[in-house]
Formats: C-alpha cells, sequence, structure tokens
C-alpha cells in the first residue's frame, strides 16, 4: 500500500500547505495542538474538501483537484476510528460489528472465518452479546477498531484514538493496534501527540507545524534530528534502538541485545530469544567518552562518531551519533563539548547504563 497526500486549504485563519507519502505500514502524524492532523486525517477520509488536493491510496485517486476528481467519503474504502468510540447504543456490540460490515463493498464483505479471526485478535468474543454501555473504555475502543476493519478498508485512519484512556488500557491496547499492522496487515494513519504510542507504533514519521511540514521519514532518523527544537529540546528526547534478543539471564534478571552496533545488557524483557525489540535510550542516559573507561558501573558500550550537533535547549548540546547502524542521541552539557571537542567525524564511545532502559513497556512486539 502506498499513500500520496498533498493539500493546501485555508479555514479561518489558518492555512494548511503540505505534502507527504508513505510507503505502508503505520505512518503516525505527529504535531502541537492545532497543527493541522486532524485536518490531514479530514480530508483523507473525504470529511473535507481542500481548496487544492491530490490524495492517492494504493494508485487509487481520491481526489485530485486540478483533475476535478473527488471521490465522496462513502465511496473511498477507508476505516476511521475517532478519539471517542462512536458506538450505536443501542445495538449489541455483535450489531455494531455487523454495521461496519455494511460499509464494505459487495465482493469485498469479510466472510464468518475472517470474522472470527478479528473477534478473536481484538480478544472481543466475550463481548458480542453486551450493549456499549457496559463496556469499559478500552473495550469500546477495540470494537470501535473491528468495526472499522469490518469495512474492509484500504486504509484505516485513527485519530488520537488511545488519548481519552488511562495508561494502563492504553498499554491494554497497543497490542492489539500492532496485531492490526502486522498480522491484518491494514495500512493505519495514526494521529497523536504521545511520543511513547508513536515510537512503539510507528514506521514512519510525518511531523507537521502550523499546518506545513516539518518532517517526514523513517521514525528513528526523524526523532533524532538534532535540527527539530520539537524533539531536540523535549526532556525525553532520545532514539529508537532496533535489538534482537540472544538470551536472558535470570540469575541477574537482564536480557542480552544485539544491535546493529553491538551488543546490550538490558533488564529482563518480555519478549523470546530471536525476537526482535525496539527500545527508547533516552539523550540524558547516555555518556560520552574519547576512551573506553576502565573500572566503571555502566555495562553498555557501544562505539560511534558524531554525525551533527545541535542545540538541546538549557545550556546543553544535542549530539547525534551513529553506533555501527544504530542511531543515538546523547545530551551533554556545553562545557563536556567543550573539553571533548566535539565536532562531525569524532570517534568515540557512547556509555549507557542498563538501569536506564525502560522497562517491559517499552519492548514492542515485531518491527
Ligand atoms: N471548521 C473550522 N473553521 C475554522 N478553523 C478551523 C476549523 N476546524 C479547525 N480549525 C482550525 O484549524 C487548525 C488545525 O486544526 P486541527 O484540528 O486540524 O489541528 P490538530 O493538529 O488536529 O489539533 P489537536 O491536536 O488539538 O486535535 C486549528 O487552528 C483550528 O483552530
Amino acid at each position: 500500500m502506498s499513500l500520496e497526500v498533498g493539500l493546501r486549504h485555508r479555514q479561518g485563519a489558518f492555512a494548511l500547505d503540505l505534502a507527504f507519502d508513505s510507503p505502508g505500514g503505520l505512518v503516525a502524524l505527529f504535531g502541537p495542538s492545532g497543527s493541522g492532523k486532524t485536518t490531514v486525517v479530514r480530508a483523507i477520509a473525504g470529511l473535507l474538501r481542500a481548496e487544492q488536493a491530490r490524495i492517492v491510496v494504493d494508485g487509487q485517486v481520491l481526489v485530485d483537484s486540478a483533475a476535478r476528481v473527488f471521490l465522496p467519503p462513502h465511496r473511498r474504502r477507508i476505516g476511521y476510528v475517532f478519539q471517542e468510540p462512536r458506538l450505536l447504543p443501542h445495538l449489541s456490540v455483535r450489531q455494531n460489528l455487523d454495521y461496519g460490515g455494511w460499509f464494505a463493498p459487495r465482493g469485498a464483505r469479510v466472510s464468518a472465518a475472517e470474522f472470527a479471526r478479528l473477534v478473536e485478535l481484538l480478544d472481543i468474543g466475550p463481548l458480542l452479546s453486551r450493549h456499549p454501555g457496559r463496556l469499559s473504555g478500552g473495550e469500546r475502543q477495540r470494537v470501535a477498531i473491528g468495526r472499522a476493519l469490518l469495512s474492509s478498508p484500504q486504509l484505516l485512519l485513527m485519530d488520537e484514538p488511545l488519548s481519552q484512556i488511562d495508561e494502563n488500557r492504553k498499554n491494554e491496547i497497543l497490542p492489539y493496534i500492532e496485531r492490526m499492522r502486522d498480522e491484518v496487515r491494514v495500512p493505519i494513519v495514526y494521529v497523536s501527540h504521545a511520543l511513547d504510542e508513536v515510537v512503539r507504533l510507528a514506521g514512519r514519521l510525518v511531523c507537521i507545524q502550523d499546518g506545513r511540514l516539518l518532517a517526514c521519514g523513517p521514525t528513528g532518523e526523524v526523532l533524532t534530528r538534532t535540527d527539530l527544537p520539537m524533539f531536540a529540546q523535549r526532556a525525553d528526547a532520545g532514539a529508537v534502538l532496533e535489538a534482537r534478543v540472544l538470551a536472558h539471564d535470570e540469575a541477574y534478571a537482564l536480557s542480552r541485545l544485539a544491535c546493529a552496533g553491538g551488543e546490550l545488557w538490558v533488564p529482563r524483557l518480555p519478549a523470546p530469544p530471536g525476537g526482535t525489540v525496539r527500545l527508547w535510550v533516552r539523550a540524558q542516559d547516555v555518556m560520552l567518552a574519547l576512551e573506553l573507561p576502565q573500572g566503571i558501573s555502566a555495562l553498555n558500550h557501544l562505539q560511534g562518531e558524531v554525525l551533527a550537533l545541535g542545540d538541546s535547549g538549557l545550556g546543553t548540546v544535542m549530539v547525534r551519533l551513529d553506533c555501527g547502524g544504530t542511531p543515538l542521541l546523547a545530551r551533554v552539557t556545553r562545557l563536556s563539548a567543550e573539553r571533548l571537542r566535539l565536532r562531525v567525524g569524532l570517534r568515540l564511545q557512547a556509555l549507557i547504563k542498563s538501569v536506564s532502559f525502560p522497562l517491559a513497556g517499552a519492548a514492542a512486539g515485531a518491527l
């Protein structure tokens, strides 16, 4: 699946003018409140007719204002999951799901076996005879995702689907969204303010500010751009580390991982040996050294090369490193940067304390 979006639109004092593309998987739209994320999603769904637009999903032109093409919403095969699940209160969960099926084009309706698989994937079997009023917020949102998928969408739009849900329930739903991405393989456009959701879910990141495109690319690359204050100046700025689990050491409650730049010890992860994980390494947890120090407690060191330096706010410098193919960010004081004579091309050691890795919640399933 590929997605191509080009939009120009004015609403009140706000002007949207951007273009981006995605090769498929889950693409996150990220940006401050009022930057235009929902406007983009509404244009893709056909709920907003932009002044100038070209939107192509998997080769099918949904909108091309220059050629006067505008496919109405009901003729686009797009599922939409909103912030709050909009289920029909007088219908049971099963009837709500069946209702989603009504919007599937003839010939693309899901079979009974596919329905059963989706119900199993979302774990909503025990809820089928209940009414939405008797479900938790997380259960309602899972049903809403199922309903959207039963319309056999070419593309699923999710507009901050977890923002109304508390942290625990959010962690319950994230694995289901991962399953939709990896097992159902429906392409997803996912709007979020939350960096942890983006890190965990998105292969591609589109950053929007004031209606303009700030950056678009693989999530790991965009998040480590030292020239984007939106990331570089966040207290929790960091990099996505992709690794394979080599083994677990039960005696020390640690897992040994292999990433492109070497091996790492992290707190015991729930993933099996051979499985892949994504970990968030915060820039403030990475120390830099010109030589590998002796007799220190940090278990992890990767050799890296400085790719870029940027302002990290409050007298600190953000250092972007390439550690043999693994990107890392390190936040250091300006004094340290001067003492180490940090510059692009310098080779040094990046030290990471094992305990600085967030625990299990940060370990995503398949990449
Ligand atoms: N119908 C409208 N008429 C005029 N201005 C509008 C309309 N709808 C939205 N806007 C403005 O367009 C801008 C973009 O809104 P949009 O909802 O797309 O932002 P967003 O990035 O999704 O924000 P949030 O994260 O808060 O949901 C905002 O400045 C908003 O006030």
